[in-house]
């Protein structure tokens, strides 16, 4: 892989060249390179060219040595009145120099140029040369994708409504007035009424955002509900008479991939049920983990309604908790049914079905007296109902599907002829199934490696500047390493405008903004997983030289602006902490997530979905860009690709399952000059910009120890989650096609920082671990934690302990840390 100027630091020592005959001595870098140049020096040497065995730019075609060295200090050397025709001075220059040794600016990358605000005697490989050219013709600027009516909103025809599908008025009553949910939707139209008439199993598809949890709740709440009269004192265990509660039965199990998502379908129940006159006496409850197990058991003891889980505690409970009675359970839902698959929940739920079969008390035909079903529950269904929910119809859920339901209905919402051509699309995307909805706009970014974190900070920049509301942004990575680090960033940035803004407000009375302490600024708590303000009282404002805005990074994001960030190994309260406050912040906010925030969670009005890291299947790409454009509000997505193979997932995924002229190509030079200049520039001005936006992240990462590990592990976590993109999409995706270098960049740092072992990748991959990666890939929904939770999992948990002390030893990241 050519290294594009990129430094591999050889430390070559000052007595490199120095003596008759020997080959000069390399330190660092890899051993092959060392004997490579070491091999070379010799055969100079023993041919007499002691000059030429001084190691020099592109040498031996590794172009490991980027030593600038100027003509004149050639020419001294030549003229070196040594001699000895064997002797090569000891000359400095040829040494990689310091800044505080070269009184001339670098020529990086052979331009000649350096980038603007590069200091005297840094090496700084520049963002705009040696990139590598986009394969796919770039047209003339492409328009903005249409506008186009909505597919997933509630329906307007103005003859449905939530009392026409069948629903008690109570409900219906809640949802128009509390809820102000206009209508329904299409799928809530074509679902609602089947659940609530028949008992068969059902399998609902529809698209993101499109009020899938309604539409499974309300039929059972709506059931549920009809329960008033007082079960006389023969079916009661007490031997009284008794009036509806907690502890009448369990009647449904819903199950969800993360404790995110069942903790939002938790929320969404406890809704409906405190509408007024309505079923307060339902309890919902949940499962998820997260907490201790006693407290969990202590609610199950006491009684629920309604249970929400996640498969693997739900599983444990069965088997270890004895109050937790399921004879009388009535439903279960599998809601994201893809993902509980993806995450290997096969097993366990085929172990929850065969539990609840064993322990059911229904019987098989209508209830009797005796049969051990309190009279009274006609209304609720006759047999255990299975509904598995999900956004795409890919084989895994077929397969759910075929383990678990019976003679299912499949229930869609009804489509335009357009929609329908469009959904026929998605099937070809290999995936089964899946559109976007109509009126999210989607975008791809053709951005080189040594871009990407100028062309964030440029999308970003753009948010904030068209939208006139609170704007709402969500940044997918493919590991949370990659998350931190990005976080840093952004804080550090966030920290300089706010102390920018103050110096500008009150030149005396400059903040410092070096100092977190004494800032006043929006100041970075990583450990809530979001940035916080400080309170007044903490002000302590130090006398410095006011600073001046126009020397602080040019571009600003928002004064005002919070970011938040989320992935699976940050403990569960930061989770929550983190998602409560982006969702409830008045300010213009960020998240910075992985594929932990994908499915399923209704985040309330974002406006952008941008994809830094491509995501790791088709169906995962459509719950990205699913968390925006939902229930018939707009929404925009843009994903970066690098060019070369990856601009054919445009051709594989992308296009398909979109309507003709949703998507379009954004121009680079475009979001660039949108993001970076300032006014009308004629000349290419924002490039020095966002250079030197560039320049000052790399030389704080370079000047800070732990940052520069927060940016390596970053750089080293993101290309093994690359590695871990699987089947059809390696030839998109491809580890071996990756510039280290130029990745490296990306992250801040100036050098590779070493090498990488990668499955099946270049850089020194050793092929091992590849199974590992995918497992751990995989389990992005879950902390350790979490996954460790899961009954059956014993082999995977050790054989992370085993991986975890295997790179321990090594130095290297404990894990991929992909979550
Ligand atoms: N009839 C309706 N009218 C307006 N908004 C609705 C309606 N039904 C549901 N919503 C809202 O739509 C949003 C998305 O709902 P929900 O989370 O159930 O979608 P989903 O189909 O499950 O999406 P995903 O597949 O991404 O999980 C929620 O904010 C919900 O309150």
């Amino acid at each position: 892989m050519a290294d594009d100027g990129m430094l591999v630091n050889f430390d070559i020592g000052p007595d490199a060249f120095v003596g008759a005959h020997s080959a000069p001595s390399f330190k660092g870098g890899k051993w092959t390179d060392r004997q490579k140049a070491k091999r070379l020096a010799q055969y100079h040497i023993r041919k007499g060219n002691t000059a030429a065995a001084a190691p020099k730019k592109g040498d031996d075609g590794t172009g490991e040595f980027n030593v600038a060295r100027p003509q004149s200090q050639k020419k001294d050397n030549s003229n070196s009145n040594n001699s000895n025709p064997n002797h090569v001075p000891f000359d400095r220059s040829l040494k990689r120099k310091r800044p505080s040794e070269s009184s001339a600016a670098p020529k990086p990358n052979g331009t000649g140029v350096p980038p603007p605000g590069t200091k005297p005697g840094e090496f700084v490989s520049s963002l705009w040369t040696q990139n590598p050219a986009s394969i796919t013709i770039e047209s003339a600027p492409e328009p903005e994708p249409e506008a186009q009516a909505p597919t997933n909103a509630p329906l307007s025809d103005g003859s449905t409504t939530f009392t026409t599908l069948g629903l008690s008025p109570i409900l219906a009553n809640h949802l128009t007035t509390k809820l102000t949910l206009k209508a329904p939707t299409a799928i809530q139209k074509s679902a609602i009424p089947e659940l609530i008439k028949t008992d068969s199993d059902a399998f609902i598809q529809a698209e993101t955002g499109s009020g899938k949890t309604l539409t499974y709740l309300l039929p059972i709440v709506n059931r549920i509900m009809q329960l008033t009269k007082p079960r006389p004192s023969s079916d009661t265990p007490s031997g009284k008479k008794e009036t509806m509660a907690r502890h009448s039965g369990l009647y449904a199990i819903i199950l969800a991939p993360t404790r995110e998502l069942s903790r939002q379908i938790e929320t969404v129940l406890s809704t409906l049920i405190h509408a007024k006159n309505g079923p307060h006496w339902i309890v919902p409850g949940s499962v998820i983990g997260g907490e201790k197990k006693k407290s969990e058991k202590a609610r199950l003891r006491k009684g629920l309604n309604i249970l929400v889980a996640t498969p693997g505690r739900l599983l444990d409970h069965l088997e270890n908790t004895e109050s937790l009675d399921v004879s009388r359970v009535r439903w279960v839902v599998m809601d994201e049914g893809d993902r509980l698959m993806e995450l290997g929940f096969e097993e366990t739920i085929g172990s929850i079905l065969a539990i609840l079969e064993k322990k059911s008390k229904l019987p098989n035909g209508t209830p009797e007296r005796g049969s051990g079903v309190p009279s009274g529950e006609e209304v609720l269904p006759k047999r255990r109902v299975t509904i598995l929910c999900s956004a795409t119809m890919k084989t895994n859920v077929q397969r759910l599907g075929d383990i678990s339901l019976k003679d299912a209905l499949y229930i869609k919402a009804e489509k335009s002829a357009e929609d329908e051509e469009a959904d026929n699309a998605g099937k070809e995307a290999g995936e089964g199934k899946f559109t976007a909805p109509a009126q999210l706009k989607q975008s791809y970014a053709v951005v080189p490696a040594k871009q990407r974190l100028v062309a964030l900070m440029a999308v970003l920049k753009r948010a904030f500047i068209r939208q006139t509301a609170t704007p709402r942004v969500m940044v997918f990575f493919s590991c949370s390493d990659s998350v931190d680090f990005h976080f840093e960033v952004f804080s550090r940035q966030l920290s300089e405008e706010a102390a920018a803004a103050a110096a500008a407000t009150n030149p005396t009375t400059a903040v410092d903004s070096s100092s977190d302490s004494e800032s006043e600024a929006e100041d970075t708590t990583p450990e809530d997983g979001k940035t916080s303000k400080k309170k007044p009282q903490d002000k302590k404002k130090k006398k410095k030289p006011a600073l001046n805005p126009a020397t602080s990074p040019a571009p600003t994001l928002h004064p005002s602006c919070v970011l938040h960030k989320l992935h699976g190994s940050l403990p569960q309260p930061i989770r929550t902490a983190a998602l409560h406050s982006f969702t409830t912040t008045p300010h213009p906010t960020i998240l910075f997530c992985t594929d932990v925030a994908a499915r399923g969670l209704d985040l309330p009005n974002i406006d952008l979905i941008i994809q830094h890291d491509p995501p790791f299947s088709p169906s995962d790409h459509l719950h990205r860009i699913g968390r925006t454009a939902r229930a018939g509000r707009p929404g925009r997505a843009i994903i970066f690709l690098l060019p070369g193979p990856e601009e054919g997932y445009v051709e594989s995924v992308l296009k398909k399952g979109v309507r003709e002229g949703q998507l379009a190509r954004a121009n680079v030079d475009e979001l660039f000059r949108k993001g970076f200049a300032e006014g009308k520039e004629k000349k290419r001005e924002w490039e020095d910009r966002a250079s030197e936006w560039q320049l000052n992240v790399e030389r704080w990462i370079a000047e800070d120890a732990r940052m520069k590990s927060v940016a390596a592990r970053a750089w080293g976590s993101h290309i093994r989650a690359y590695a871990t993109h699987v089947g059809i999409e390696r030839a998109v995706f491809s580890v071996k096609g990756l510039h280290y270098g130029h990745l490296a960049k990306s992250f801040g740092l100036r050098d590779k920082p070493g090498d990488i072992k990668v499955p099946g990748g270049g850089g020194g991959g050793d092929g091992g671990g590849r199974s590992l990666a995918v497992a751990q890939k995989r389990g992005v929904e879950d902390s350790d934690e979490e996954r460790d939770e899961r009954p059956g999992n014993e082999a995977m948990r050790k054989m992370r302990k085993i991986a975890q002390g295997m790179l321990k030893k090594k130095g290297m990241a404990d894990e991929f840390n992909i979550g």
